[in-house]
């Protein structure tokens, strides 16, 4: 017996290095055939943080066409995957919609929104779910956004004005982009509190945190990417600006949410007109919608703020770049001009132009479709992470991925685009191509889960102070100067330079 067990050891021991062997054979084999992207060459600890630059969309694009449309980058030690063309896109968005659902946790998202209580940085999940649904179904509806319109309307006539006021009789330079900054804050300011914020003390300590919040919102945290270096925040204040704003920011609206209560009791009439009521009213469990969740103090205040940072410097933006792309483009402008005065009778030319007339403009709407595909406001929209390993284009992406998507570059992606780099309106007249998230190619607003819930409320809105703008004023590049094409460093990238402009009152009437 004894020499039988021992006969059977070295046979044991054989199977058992054998079986050890394979495996590792097999580990090695499987590793072998992961297929990471592309990535360019990195540096040590900090990775690719030093190709990003001032402005990361332009960087990522040059990179993008040396690597391909989907490179595989590290920002200190965390994987991030670029994609630059609308298939990359559409496999992330829409093919893996659900794996790629998640974002990034950053600080300054965990610090200034409530620990990510809003709908842009919560995690993916059912208290997602539940606030993403408020925001479509009961803030940002059509229906909401058409009652609205009063506001667009007014906050529109008193743009014209300023810009009379301000041109003069001798034609001066205007301002635009300060204006458009204006337009927007004050729509969505009185859309969401029902009061112009620019007017009061607490409305502009609100504007000035909210410009602070965005200035942080666009700041690398290096703790964020490189975890051991995270006290360098601490030493150079960045963790300190967080705290004070996140603070600022929850007193002013916590005196926003009193001042509405107590206009409410004024009233007495319990009217719901806006955003924040909207809001009070389903935080008290007085909403009777059949799908109305209750909401906690952060969880309002967080909503509030995702209509303010997902809406004013968006829009401001968009008008900002379309009218700048008009101004250089004198013949569009002209056929612009053209549609919109056809269609405002002269008899209304002085009545405010309405949202039936604006569905007939369909060159207007290919000028915004064409601006938004040469200057997407957030031009790597808003990060990603993927949350479990998956396969895209033959690549695999490790679970834990930030994901960045180019909007700017597949906007101007030749495969995609005759003539990217022009500005062509022409080129949406017979088509069906559109921003709504279904076509890859031009995707200004994200698509999928994860889509802006803002589209119908931000399109109509630039699309009537456009319409205005051409049809009541002739418009000239101030003389002598060329528009400067400079982008500012930012998440939303804007004119580096403010856009200045010559107006003309227009009068149908004399033509
Ligand atoms: C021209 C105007 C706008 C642009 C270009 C824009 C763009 C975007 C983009 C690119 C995203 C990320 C989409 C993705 O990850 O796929 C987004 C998300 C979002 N936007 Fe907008 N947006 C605009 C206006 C608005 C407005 C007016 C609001 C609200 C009043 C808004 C609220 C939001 C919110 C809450 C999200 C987060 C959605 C989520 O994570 O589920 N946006 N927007």
């Amino acid at each position: 017996m004894e020499e039988f067990e021992l006969n059977l050891l070295p046979l044991f021991l054989t199977a058992f290095l054998s079986l050890i062997l394979l495996c590792s054979i097999t580990r090695i084999f499987l590793k072998q055939e992961r297929v990471p992207p592309p990535s360019p060459s990195k540096l040590p600890i900090i990775g690719n943080l030093h190709q990003l630059g001032s402005l990361p969309h332009r960087n990522l694009h040059s990179l993008a066409q040396k690597h391909g449309p989907l490179m595989l980058l590290h920002f200190g030690s965390v994987p991030v995957l670029i994609a630059s063309s609308a298939d990359s896109a559409r496999e992330i968005m829409k093919t893996h919609d659900l794996i790629f659902a998640n974002r990034p946790a950053f600080k300054a998202f965990e610090k200034l929104i409530y620990g990510c209580r809003d709908v842009t940085t919560a995690p993916y999940g059912e208290y997602w779910r539940q606030i993403k649904s408020i925001l479509v179904l009961q803030l940002l509806s059509s229906k909401r956004v058409q009652s609205f319109r009063s506001i667009r309307e007014e906050e529109t006539a008193l743009l014209v004005k300023k810009i009379r006021e301000s041109s003069g009789e001798e034609a001066r330079p205007v301002n635009l982009s300060s204006m458009f900054a204006a337009f927007a804050n004050d729509g969505i300011g009185r859309s969401a509190f029902g009061r112009r914020y620019s007017e009061s003390p607490n409305g502009k300590k609100f504007l000035r945190v909210m410009m602070d919040m965005m200035e942080l919102f666009g700041r690398i945290d290096i703790g964020d990417f490189i975890p051991w270096l995270s006290w360098i925040s601490r030493v150079n204040g960045f963790d300190k600006r967080l705290d004070t704003a996140a603070r600022e920011m929850d007193q002013v609206l916590e005196t926003m949410i009193q001042e509405r209560l107590e206009a409410q009791k004024e009233k007495n009439n319990g009217e719901i007109f806006n955003i924040m009521d909207i809001l009070l009213e389903i935080y008290h469990g007085s909403n009777t919608a059949d799908d109305a969740a209750s909401i906690d103090r952060d969880t309002l205040k967080s909503l509030v703020l995702d209509v303010f940072i997902g809406g004013t410097d968006t829009i401001s933006t968009a008008l900002e770049w379309t009218m700048t792309e008009l101004l250089r483009h004198p013949t569009v402008m002209w056929k612009l001009q053209g549609e919109v005065r056809g269609i405002i009778k002269q008899e209304e030319e002085d009545n405010d132009i309405t949202d039936d007339e604006v569905e007939r403009m369909h060159y207007l709407k290919g000028v915004v479709k064409e601006a938004l595909r040469l200057h997407p406001p957030l031009p790597l929209l808003v990060p990603r992470v993927a949350s479990r390993d998956v396969q895209i284009r033959g690549f695999d992406v490790s679970a834990g991925t930030v994901v960045m998507i180019n909007a700017w570059a597949i906007g101007r992606d030749p495969v995609s685009w005759d003539q990217p780099e022009n500005f062509m309106p022409e080129r949406f007249l017979n088509s069906s191509t559109d921003f709504r998230g279904l076509d890859f190619e031009l995707i200004p607003f994200g698509a999928g889960r994860r889509g802006c819930p803002g589209i119908t409320f931000a399109v109509v809105a630039i699309e009537i102070v456009l319409a205005n703008l051409v049809h009541k004023f002739d418009w000239k590049l101030v003389q002598g100067k060329d528009l400067d094409m400079s982008e500012s460093p930012g998440l939303t990238v804007h004119r580096a330079v403010p856009l200045l402009a010559l107006a003309s009152s227009f009068n149908q009437s004399i033509q």
